[in-house]
């Protein structure tokens, strides 16, 4: 199994270029099922579970193109198999989003339960409520959701009791086939929703309101394949920053999107950080300053988000200060502080907030990456501690982190993919 080992190098500076968005890249994948005919995607990251969609599309019997420079073909007209298996889904949750696509363009779709992982239950109640209502039967037998529709699905008003961003997206995709006008209220507005909103647009799609918290969408009979770049990554982009704020250095990100990620850009700002930016680049410079403590809550877009919760622990851990970070999106996304606590963190944890006291540099250990954002802030820590970090299972960060070894390493991180 691979491992990282990560030295502190100094302040880390220079240019990284922002990959495509893997929250905004599954989705668009997953829609390409409801085309006739070939999609064409650029900008698609080259992570594990990018290659995890490409196989479960294949599995489905569709034709995809291998992924070359950030261009992959869908051509799903040769789909003949419904079923998104256990042995594919276990290692990705967001395989989930296959069930609102298949069952509006095929009327058949089995799909494994994901089940739960490192952060949470993460129950998939709301997108099956949200197709019953659409008209499908859906059961749930020997951990598969099936889900069966005469005809097409119809449009229906959808009210979403617990913002869910995937829920949203499944849903959205379905209405775009259905017969009639879907109303979802109470939606999740995150920017990964707009950029699907837009790729189903160019399929031919009637979907107005992405962005806001109701989406209304018309169904058409069919969507067409259609060329479409993914979005940057925001968390991506976001994670370049806080490596680059925690090791006192400075940082240009390009083809980023920071309109995306403006309060994770706002709470840099608070912790000292000189932030510029363009239409598509960001900046970070702190100047050589150690950062500022600051407090966050993780919420719904447009507030702080969950996916940078476990980064701005680690700068809080380096900061002048003592600040605190409440999680309010999922039950156990703390799983990082033990390990954080084990380089010599000073991180309190109660109920779903964390109490952290910063202090000027960190152990180099051995750690454990949980899950993906987790193993992103022990790599940060390592570029700051005394000796050697390494990072255990870093197939979680390999999940949503493209070439990140080579990325820190041209911003001058010591870090080294070990066997
Ligand atoms: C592939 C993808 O885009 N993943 C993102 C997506 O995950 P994902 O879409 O799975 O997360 P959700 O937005 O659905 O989860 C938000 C909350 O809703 C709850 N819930 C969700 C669905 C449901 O049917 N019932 C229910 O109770 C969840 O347990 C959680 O407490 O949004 C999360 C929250 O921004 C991010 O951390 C993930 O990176
Ligand atoms: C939790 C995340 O992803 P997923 O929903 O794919 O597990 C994440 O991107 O941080």
């Amino acid at each position: 199994m691979d491992k990282l080992q990560v030295r502190a190098a100094g302040p880390l500076a220079g240019e990284v270029t922002i990959s495509g968005a893997k929250n905004a890249a599954l989705p668009i994948l997953m829609a390409a099922v409801l085309a006739q005919d070939t999609m064409t995607l650029r900008n698609v990251p080259e992570l594990r579970d990018v290659k995890t969609t490409i196989e479960l599309l294949r599995q489905l019997g569709a034709e995809v193109s291998d992924l070359n420079d950030g261009v992959l073909t869908i051509n799903p007209a040769t789909i003949n198999n419904y079923v998104a298996a256990y042995e594919l889904v276990k290692t990705m949750r967001a395989s989930i989003m296959l069930l609102g696509p298949l069952a509006a363009k095929y009327g058949h779709a089995d799909v494994s339960l994901p089940g739960g992982c490192a952060i949470g239950a993460r129950p998939v109640n709301l997108h099956i409520h949200g197709l019953q209502a659409m008209g499908a039967d859906v059961d749930v037998v020997e951990g598969y959701i099936k889900a069966r529709v005469n005809g097409r699905l119809k449009g229906a008003t959808i009210l979403m009791d617990v913002v869910s961003v995937t829920g949203t997206e499944n849903l959205m995709a379905a209405a775009a086939l259905a017969d009639g006008i879907t109303v979802i209220e109470n939606a999740a507005r995150e920017p990964e929703v707009i950029d699907l909103a837009n790729c189903l647009n160019a399929m031919g799609a009637k979907v107005e309101g992405a962005g806001t918290d109701v989406i209304r969408i018309e169904g058409v009979e069919r969507l067409h394949g259609c060329e479409y770049s993914v979005m940057p990554d925001r968390i991506e982009t976001g994670t370049y920053l806080v490596a680059a704020a925690a090791t006192r250095g400075q940082v240009k990100c390009l083809s980023a999107a920071p309109a995306t990620l403006e309060p994770v850009l706002l709470k840099l700002e608070e912790a000292g950080a000189i932030i510029e930016r363009g239409d598509d680049w960001v900046s970070l410079d702190m100047q050589g300053q150690q950062p500022k403590p600051v407090s966050i809550k993780t919420a719904p877009h447009p507030a702080f988000p969950t996916d940078m919760q476990a980064q701005f622990c680690t700068m809080n851990a380096l900061s002048s200060g003592s600040a605190h970070v409440t999680e309010t999106i999922f039950e156990n996304r703390f799983m990082h502080v033990p390990e954080l606590q084990r380089m010599g963190a000073k991180i309190e944890q109660e109920g779903n907030t964390c109490i952290i006291e910063g202090c000027e540099d960190l152990q180099g250990a051995q750690v454990m990456a949980t899950d993906l954002r987790a193993s992103a802030c022990l790599v940060i820590a390592g570029l700051v501690a005394t000796g050697t970090t390494v990072v255990d299972r870093i197939y979680h960060l390999d999940r949503g982190y493209e070439q990140i070894e080579t990325k820190l390493a041209g911003l001058g991180g010591n870090v080294v993919r070990v066997k």
